[in-house]
């Protein structure tokens, strides 16, 4: 696939959605409603390991929910932390190849049946494997915080996600969806290496953010956007696990500064404490609001509209009924 076609894939999807594409929800949250302890170093990526079939049933119920984009299991699920719980080099890599395969199995099995369906309203999903950031590996909440320390170089960050992403690539996801970025110098690190490893499929670039205008390490969103707008690698940019009052500002914001689609998919507001490894309760939004949220993000211009932490399919339900007149 040439950059062309990258950019067709998601461009199609979204003109087939009808202007704008419905990404799924918090996948680990899902994957905890259904009684799975995912409170270890490895969160998510636990079920892996433990759990394979419920992963693909919570793939499932997304896309029932009317997802049109599947974000993988491996967010937080890398080969040094395979490693540090005593697996090989070799299954390690098995697992992430995994987390693809389980999506894809799930993505086609759906569609498949779909296909026996007359009339039905649903697109054939894309399968986007999940690159969490350094910070949600480290697991101690930086990926919100955006701080790595200053032995944290772009070579490190780089030779951390590299050997992930050439495995992930193998195992034949549409495409790639970095998530909860909270620097600039991690955001060099991912467009070096799609740059580096001539990746051919498309891709985005998620950052958190916790004051609602800068990336969580302070650095303003131009400086980050800046150096993502000069890589035709990059399919999309946006946010995720943001809170939603954050979100309608920044999407405005975003298009002031790139000419990117834009993708957003928040949390339900509620706050993750990286130390009590817990979710505070905050300023929380229902599936109500979500509905309300999704068309303004869409008219303010977000071209991706999902949900992370804390929401659920049927959260994903109301936005994809609003979003398409889906009932
Ligand atoms: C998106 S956060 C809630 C994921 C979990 C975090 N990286 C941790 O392991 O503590
Ligand atoms: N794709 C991940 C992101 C966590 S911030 C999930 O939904 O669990
Ligand atoms: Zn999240």
């Amino acid at each position: 696939m040439g950059i062309g076609k990258a950019t067709a894939l998601l461009e199609d999807l979204i003109e087939k959605a009808g202007g704008c594409a419905v990404v799924d929800g918090g996948f680990a949250t899902q994957l905890e409603r259904h009684g799975a302890s995912i409170n270890d170093p490895l969160w998510s990526a636990l079920c892996l390991i433990k759990d394979p079939d419920l992963i693909k049933r919570v793939h499932l119920e997304y896309l029932e929910a009317g997802a049109d984009i599947l974000v993988t299991s491996s967010y937080q699920a890398t080969i040094p932390g395979f490693v540090a719980r005593g697996l090989s080099l070799e299954d390690g890599e098995l697992l992430l190849e995994k987390s693809v395969k389980l999506a894809v199995e799930a993505r086609d099995k759906f569609w498949d049946a779909m296909d026996r369906v007359l009339g039905h309203s649903y697109n054939r999903a894309l399968v986007a494997a999940s690159i969490g950031s350094y910070g949600a590996y480290l697991a101690d909440g930086s990926e919100y915080s955006g701080y790595y320390g200053s032995d944290v170089t772009l070579d490190k960050l780089k030779d951390f996600h590299r050997r992930r992403l050439q495995v992930l690539v193998e195992a034949g996801p549409d495409m790639l969806a970095f998530e909860t970025i909270p620097n600039k110098l991690e955001a060099q690190a991912c467009i070096d290496l799609l740059e580096e490893e001539d990746i051919q499929i498309p891709s985005w670039i998620c950052f958190s953010s916790v004051d609602g205008e800068n990336a969580p390490s302070g650095e303003s969103f131009k400086e980050c956007l800046d150096i993502i707008n000069k890589s035709s690698k990059v399919n999309a940019v946006g946010i995720n696990c943001a809170p939603p009052h954050f979100v309608d500002s920044l999407i405005r914001k975003f298009r002031e500064l790139t000419e990117k689609p834009i993708v957003v998919y928040p949390n339900s507001g509620e706050v993750w404490d990286g130390r009590a490894k817990r979710w505070l309760p905050s300023k929380c939004f229902d599936d109500d609001k979500f509905e309300l949220f999704a068309t303004r993000w869409r008219d303010s211009g977000a071209k991706l509209i999902g949900g992370c932490c804390r929401t659920t399919p049927s959260t994903i339900r109301a936005i994809s009924k609003v979003l398409k007149g889906r009932s």
